[in-house]
């Protein structure tokens, strides 16, 4: 797996004094923070308190109220709907809790499409797909479609899809909410290889587990504003999980 390299300097995203309101929610509230580049950070906190709505304005979906979010040198409130479409596909990969894979696409069409769109030809977009199907250990299973895959399967085409075209940034929403434990750790060993590798990744997660195993600093939010930050040490993080599992 190559991951995107960086180019524009350390900082990857960053978000300053950015507020989003839905009606009379606030959803975030002037939230700063930065992500630099190979960081893997993980954002946690009670449901309702604005992780989603974080991930969402991060990954271009929706735009905030007030505040700016600049990712690999993009402003993208500067961007045209053409524009912040452009970056939803080139620089941003997303990974779903439900995987949000294409019910009627076999596995390597559900990957490859993500470099079509970007105007990759059809026989390139196949063969980076089947690369990465099997760098990810489920090229045996590119025909398939995805009722007929298990649910560790199903995630590893979608990390493959979201890795298609080589994001600045990794976007994981909950990626082993819907799996069994033993799935659920495959991932996350896969996170952990991607970040090795220097994949900048942005997690949001409920699972305390996933969080200090994948992550090196976690981001505690609280009313859509950050509330601690920790940075994670592996040998801390070991030793407080084996605490926890005696
Ligand atoms: N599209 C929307 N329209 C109206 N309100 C919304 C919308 N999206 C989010 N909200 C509200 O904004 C607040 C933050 O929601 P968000 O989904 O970001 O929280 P969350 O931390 O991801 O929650 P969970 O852990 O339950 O997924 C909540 O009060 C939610 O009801």
């Amino acid at each position: 797996m190559t991951p995107h390299h960086d180019s524009a300097g350390r900082v990857v995203v960053r978000l300053d004094r950015v507020s989003k309101e839905y009606g009379d929610t606030l959803a975030l509230d002037a939230l700063s923070l930065e992500i630099r580049r190979g960081e893997a950070v993980a954002v946690m906190g009670p449901s309702g308190c604005g992780k989603s709505t974080l991930l969402n304005m991060v990954a271009g979906l929706d735009r905030p109220s007030a505040g700016t979010i600049t990712v690999h040198g993009q402003d993208l409130g500067s961007l045209t709907e053409t524009g912040l479409a452009l970056y939803r596909r080139r620089d941003v990969g997303m990974i779903f809790q439900f995987f949000n894979l294409i019910d009627d696409l076999p596995a390597l069409d559900n990957v490859a499409l993500a470099a079509q769109l970007t105007g990759t030809s059809a026989r390139q977009a196949r063969r980076r797909a089947l690369e990465l199907l099997d760098e990810l250990g489920v090229a045996d299973r590119r025909n398939n479609y995805p009722a007929t895959l298990s649910g560790g399967e199903r995630q590893r085409v979608g990390v493959a899809r979201a890795l298609m075209n080589r994001p600045a940034l990794l976007l994981a929403d909950e990626p082993t909410g819907a799996l069994d434990s033993r799935s659920g750790e495959q991932v996350m060993d896969l996170l952990i290889d991607l970040n090795q590798i220097g994949q900048t990744l942005l997690i949001v997660t409920h699972d305390p587990h996933l969080a200090t195993r994948c992550a090196g600093r976690l981001v505690e939010m609280a009313d859509g504003r950050v509330a601690r930050e920790r940075t994670l040490d592996r040998e801390t993080v070991d030793r407080e999980n084996l605490e926890r599992s005696a």
